[in-house]
């Protein structure tokens, strides 16, 4: 996978230190293609905040000391609360210390019905067929304190086999309303939003409310925005694009992304301006991962080796335990990850579907937000935002996709796995049983998602159907759930991390990834500090060698090399098959380290950023730093030797420069 193809895309840097805060990239983001062609960008909500006792607050601005409640119940001490506007919404942190717990205020929510039986008025639900909307209805700032779970439907338009098959079209629809007009019966349903066919992937991602999920993960809140639906529905449609999108040229790519790449400019573009107003610093941290068989897999590295097992913590909740999240900088960096992490995932195809995902796949995205008290710049508070994005694998019935072997266990997982789902909508959406059990521990994908149902999240389902007749019963299905999921209460609550923990996670984290460079490199046979010389020249290791770092070293031991392995490629057959085999091992074992040595980096230069801010010495700097050598051994010209992490060059995967451990 190259990254050259997205070079093309302009992009701001995000990782936000105060003295480049995106201000040197600002002027390319706006000759970008993304802000000419069909991405509007709406302008940052002004935001201001007062700071007042929490008895005052809890009066005057809530409902029954509703935020000192939850925020007794959640064991957190309050010494004094600030009202936080931004745009028409408020949001009230609590602050005690370095700890922040934010609650969103004012209800406001449009209630759901259902209406079966006979057929209903139809009124002004018109049919999708060739009718454009426009007059989608902007939600994005209506939260309440309790903060309902908002759903908003998307159909599709008919399949070519659909209109082939004479398949009859079923569903009408308003702006928020929907129509199914099945073979024995009429079903109305009311939706946050509903999007005919037509409508297109700027207006989804304008009118579904996922602004509002942006802004407040900026603001510490956990976001999460998942796609639910049938197999073939739309769901990786709506969330990324159609099949091929990262490999479209610029004009075409900025057309049919989908949500997933619109958010993440929108979410380039507020922090831009968020820097600019203010004393704020981003960090953002991006994590990829799939559940398959119900089995977690990263995305970003697959072949890392990690076990990935979900943990619990009362402070975290449920998490992927060893996931690897990446600090990224720019949008070229997420874009590559975000089309890595879709070859990663595992596709198949049925009879449904060409390019069915055959995994659930969430990408986090965590937003770090460091500020300094106005009132006392010693003061540093981290809020901790987390934008989820989960593209569902779609339920199927195994005789319409006629899955068999691999695929009848995958269908099988999935479908156990969205039961579970459905389990936990429904419990959460009945209010006799929401305070009772819910059964999020009965599979891995329902624990992952038990703070955004439910918990102290943000949620926004949209939930995709196919407006075909063959479809009626899954769509219906589909609908029930949806609208269910509409009645689940979250209630917001967005923490920090205190920076001493902010610290200690970085320094482990540190500490991991160098234990796994160390394995990497003890695979490729690249040697330690105490045995550069005899690591290098040693010919009976299992793998190629890669240039040691040693000035003694020269090119022609590892050319010595590729010439004994070409003969031997000739002379036997069975050996070369082997020997590809080890190359492409070493391919892989060489990206990984990369990968992880740049993680190194960033995290180093995160650390010292951290650790400067407290006046702590930067020892750790000198354990270990890399710099890029060619194979004599020599630096690239503009590179200097040196102590900082922050002079290290990032390196084309395809140039001939290797990472070299300098010793200081
Ligand atoms: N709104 C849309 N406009 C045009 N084409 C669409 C739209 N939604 C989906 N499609 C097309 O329909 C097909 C199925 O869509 P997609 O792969 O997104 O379904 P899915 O719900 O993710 O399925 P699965 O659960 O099997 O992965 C794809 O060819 C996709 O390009």
């Amino acid at each position: 996978m190259s990254v050259k193809t997205l070079q093309e895309v302009h992009s701001p840097r995000v990782f936000m230190i105060p003295d480049q805060k995106f201000k040197s990239q600002a002027s390319s983001l706006n000759e970008s293609p993304i802000k000419r062609k069909s991405i509007e960008f709406e302008p940052s909500k002004a935001t201001n905040s007062r700071r007042v006792s929490k008895d005052a607050v809890s009066n005057k601005s809530l409902d029954n000391g509703f935020v000192k409640k939850n925020l007794t119940n959640r064991g957190v001490q309050t010494d004094y609360l600030e009202i936080v506007k931004s745009g028409k919404s408020e949001s009230i942190v609590a602050l005690s210390g370095s700890q922040i717990s934010s609650f969103a205020t004012s209800t406001s929510r449009v209630s759901s019905s259902i209406v079966t039986g006979s057929k209903p008025d139809v009124g002004s639900i018109k049919s999708t067929k060739n009718k454009k909307k426009k007059n989608y209805q902007d939600s994005n700032n209506q939260f309440g304190e309790k903060d309902k779970v908002r759903v908003v439907v998307r159909i599709r338009p008919t399949s070519d086999q659909e209109q082939a098959n004479g398949d009859q079209e079923i569903v009408s629809c308003d702006r928020a309303s929907l129509i199914v007009e099945g073979k024995t019966q009429s079903r109305k349903f009311f939706f946050d939003s509903v999007f005919d066919p037509n409508s297109n992937q700027d207006e989804v991602f304008n009118y579904s409310g996922i602004k509002r999920l942006i802004d407040m993960a900026i603001d510490g809140f956990v976001c999460t925005c998942f796609a639910y639906g049938q197999t073939g529905s739309g769901k990786t449609y709506t969330m990324v694009g159609p099949a091929g999108a990262y490999e479209m040229n610029t004009q075409d790519r900025y057309l049919h992304f989908g949500l997933i790449p619109r958010s993440i400019n929108y979410l380039f573009n507020q922090l831009r301006q968020r820097t600019s107003d203010s004393q704020s610093v981003f960090y953002i941290r991006v994590s990829y991962y799939e559940i398959y068989n119900e089995q977690i897999r990263d995305l970003i590295n697959p072949n890392s080796g990690r076990k990935l097992e979900i943990r619990g913590s009362q402070e975290e909740g449920f998490f992927v335990d060893n996931l690897f999240a990446t600090y990224i900088e720019t949008m070229d960096e997420i874009l590559t990850i975000l089309r890595e992490g879709e070859y990663n995932r595992s596709t198949a195809s049925h009879l449904l579907n060409e390019h069915s995902s055959r995994s659930h796949a969430v990408l986090t995205i965590q937003v770090e937000n460091e500020l300094q008290n106005s009132d006392d710049p010693r003061e540093q508070m981290t809020k901790l935002g987390k934008l989820i994005f989960v593209d569902l694998a779609g339920s199927e019935k195994v005789k319409v996709t006629m899955s068999k072997g691999k695929q009848l266990t995958e269908t099988n997982n999935i479908n156990k796995s969205l039961l579970v789902l459905g389990t936990c909508i429904s419990a959460l959406s009945d209010q006799n049983k929401r305070d009772g059990h819910i059964p999020y521990r009965d599979s891995k994908l329902t624990k992952l998602l038990s703070e955004s149902l439910g918990g102290s999240g943000i949620t926004l389902m949209i939930a995709c159907i196919s407006p075909a007749m063959t479809c009626e019963n899954e769509s219906l299905n589909t609908l029930r759930y949806a609208n269910r999921a509409q009645n689940i209460e979250n209630v917001p609550l967005a923490k920090s991390d205190s920076r001493e923990n902010i610290v200690l996670k970085l320094k482990r984290e540190l500490r991991k990834l160098k234990e796994e460079n160390h394995v990497l490199k003890q695979q490729l046979g690249v040697p330690n500090a105490n045995n550069v010389s005899t690591a290098s020249s040693s010919s009976g290791s299992r793998f190629p060698k890669i240039r040691n770092g040693s000035s003694h070293s020269s090119a022609s031991t590892e050319s010595e090399l590729y010439g004994r392995l070409r003969e031997y490629m000739k002379e036997n057959k069975s050996l070369k098959n082997e020997n590809s085999q080890l190359e492409r091992f070493r391919e892989k074992v060489r990206k990984e380290h990369e990968v992880l040595t740049r993680e190194n980096e960033k995290l180093a230069r995160k650390l010292d950023q951290v650790l400067r801010t407290q006046g702590v010495a930067t020892e750790y700097l000198t354990d270990s730093n890399y710099v890029a050598v060619d194979s004599n051994g020599a630096a690239p010209r503009n590179v200097a030797k040196s102590t900082s992490v922050r002079a290290l060059p990032k390196l084309d995967k395809n140039s001939n420069y290797t990472f070299q451990q300098h010793y200081l």
